[in-house]
């Protein structure tokens, strides 16, 4: 595991059989040095990433996209698309608030920017809630997304095509380690990176796993992060195309970092969103090592028992 971010990587393959990733992995020492490598990456190329996504999620999707340096924009009319999304540097679909009129935006959005030579993330926010979503996003898939981004059930559920049976709205019923193998077989059979969500993040190329442990368990509180975080994900593979597990593994690492270093300043849900974006805004190793001390002086104490901080501190 790299010290710095927590990210793991582990060739999941059966015994005997090498894994064959789609693109050289990185050594576990350099995964750290890559996430803020791409963080700063993105942050001089300031990329257009337009989402159409749900009603509840764009004001944060959007600040999310600004604090990391990327440039959003929520255009979602079939009409703009052809004008549009051949010139964005990735696009984000989000069927969150799933409506006929959106899905043929999405379609036509997706199928441009494929097209165009774009890369596209899909977020299936809530794909077991309806036959309508599950048959919206199976057709989505046939547009072929550079990554997929959903929690545990979500991915459960997309990989077996059929509605999963306990699983209750936006939210997940299941921990992110029991949908590792099906996002390996939803990677597989769509040819996306797949990435599960939850206490630790699972990212996978459908035959190697890499983990990334950040993140706080208050995130959950605030709605529309999943949202956000696939959004944020869209934006580092725009700067990184060719590199796309490493670079949602990235995405999703710097994410939790943001949020363990929010929830340093927040009192519960509401402040952990201001200052998860406040953390974001201008995140770079050095803030981090500044703030290191200084919550460990004049902090709370809790810092100690976080991963990262610790890592880093003894990383450095
Ligand atoms: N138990 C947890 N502990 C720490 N971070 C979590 C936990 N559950 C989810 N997260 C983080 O919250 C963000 C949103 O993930 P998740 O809640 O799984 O997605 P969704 O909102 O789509 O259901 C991700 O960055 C993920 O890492
Ligand atoms: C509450 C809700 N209802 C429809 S979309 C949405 C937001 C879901 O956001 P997330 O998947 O990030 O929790
Ligand atoms: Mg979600």
């Amino acid at each position: 595991m790299d010290r710095q971010t927590g990210i793991t990587a582990t060739p999941n393959a059966p015994a005997g059989k090498i894994p064959q990733p789609s693109e050289p992995l990185l050594p576990d020492d350099q995964w750290g040095h890559r996430a803020w490598e791409l963080l700063q990456k993105l942050r001089l190329r300031a990329p257009l990433i337009q989402c159409i996504t749900n009603v509840v999620s764009m004001d944060l999707m959007a600040n999310v996209l600004l604090a990391a340096g990327a440039s959003p924009a929520m255009l979602s009319s079939i009409d703009e698309i052809s004008d549009f999304t051949p010139g964005v540097d990735a696009l984000c679909i989000n069927i969150g608030t799933l409506s006929e009129d959106g899905l043929a935006s999405m379609r036509a959005a997706a199928a441009t920017a494929a097209a165009a030579g774009r890369p596209w993330v899909l977020d299936p926010v809530a794909v077991n809630a309806s036959d309508f979503r599950m048959e919206a996003c199976l057709g989505l898939l046939e547009l072929r997304p550079a990554v997929i981004r959903g929690n545990a059930s979500e991915i459960l559920g997309l990989a077996s095509a059929r509605r999963i049976r306990n699983s209750k709205g936006v939210d997940s019923s299941h921990q992110s380690f029991d949908a590792v193998e099906a996002a390996k077989s939803l990677s597989r059979s769509s040819g996306a990176i797949v990435a599960v969500s939850g206490d630790v993040d699972y990212i996978t190329d459908g035959h190697v796993v890499v983990g990334a442990r950040n993140g706080d368990y208050m995130v959950q509180k605030i709605t529309a992060t999943g949202c956000a975080i696939t959004a944020l994900i869209a934006a580092f593979i725009s700067v990184e195309p060719l590199r796309a597990l490493e670079a949602t593994a990235c995405a999703l690492s710097i994410f939790g970092v943001a949020a363990e270093l929010g929830m340093e300043m927040a009192a519960g849900p509401a402040s952990l969103r201001m200052h998860l974006i406040d953390s974001l805004d201008g995140l770079n190793e050095d803030v981090l090592v500044f703030f290191f001390f200084f919550f460990f002086f004049f902090g709370s104490g809790a810092i100690l028992g976080k991963s990262l901080w610790a890592s880093i501190f003894i990383y450095r």
